[in-house]
């Protein structure tokens, strides 16, 4: 006799749900994959507070939407590339079983994180584009500097950058830590704060290793929602 026998059948298992603000299909216009077409995954909430974040409209709100169901709307749209952002997407757990779940059904998978949450369990088939935040965010004593270490060669480090100041930390902090040896560095002008030019010509100036970008999407969409 099993030694079940005599209790009621187990309940069904209750579907993975994550809080989503949106998915939608658009050009990826960050980091490495930018211009090709992609598929986002917005998850909703974010505990952090840039103050010249653009997405400040994923800190509440959203809806529950169980994992099987955010599937099958990313394969509706047809597209080889998904990125998962937010908001912070970490802040919900049950997104690294979301990553792990994209990566198996053959997707090329970013995911964009604030790199305040720790980085070691999300599946290394994922790459992560981690901001580190610079002082003009509000936002840098929230950097976890420990999840340098778990930077693959496919991943990207991001630095947004809002003035001269943040454009020399992040100078300081990318040569301290040897960055540009671990993977892509990426410096990116604040929507709006620094003059794309002049931090083009800045990174020129000291013959920095790093790559320099531009919110595609911004020029194209001019930040419209649903892009
Ligand atoms: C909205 S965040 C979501 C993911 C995660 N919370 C993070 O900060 O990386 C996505 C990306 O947009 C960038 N971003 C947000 N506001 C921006 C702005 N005003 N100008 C340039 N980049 C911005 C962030 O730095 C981050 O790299
Ligand atoms: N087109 C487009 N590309 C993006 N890459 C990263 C985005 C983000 O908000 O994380 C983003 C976004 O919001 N739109
Ligand atoms: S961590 Fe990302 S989503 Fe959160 S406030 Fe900063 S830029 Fe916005
Ligand atoms: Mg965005």
């Amino acid at each position: 006799m099993g030694s079940s026998a005599g209790l009621p059948p187990a309940a069904p298992m209750p579907a993975e749900r994550l809080r989503i603000t949106e998915i939608f299909h658009s050009i990826q216009g960050e980091a490495d994959a930018i211009g090709w077409p992609t598929v986002f995954v917005r998850l909703t909430g974010c505990p952090l507070r840039c103050v010249w974040c653009d997405t400040e409209y994923a800190f509440h709100g959203g809806g529950w939407r169980a994992i099987d169901e955010i599937l099958a709307e990313v394969a509706s749209h047809g597209a080889r590339h998904v990125c998962v952002t937010g908001g912070e997407p970490l802040a919900q757990k049950r997104c690294l079983i979301l990553l792990r779940r994209l990566c198996d059904a053959g997707y090329e998978v970013s995911l964009e994180t604030s790199g305040a949450l720790d980085l070691a369990e999300v599946d290394p088939r994922v790459r992560k584009v981690m901001d580190l935040k610079a002082p003009d965010s509000g936002e840098s004593a929230r950097n976890l500097w420990s999840n340098l270490e778990h930077l693959l060669p496919h991943d990207q480090v991001k630095i947004v950058i809002a003035s001269r100041a943040d454009y020399e930390w992040a100078r300081g902090v990318v040569a301290e830590h040897g960055i540009a040896h671990r993977c892509m560095v990426l410096f990116s002008p604040v929507h709006g704060a620094v003059q794309p030019r002049e931090l083009a010509e800045w990174i020129l100036e000291d013959r920095l290793p790093v790559r320099f970008q531009l919110q595609l999407h911004k020029l194209l969409w001019n930040d419209a929602p649903g892009h």
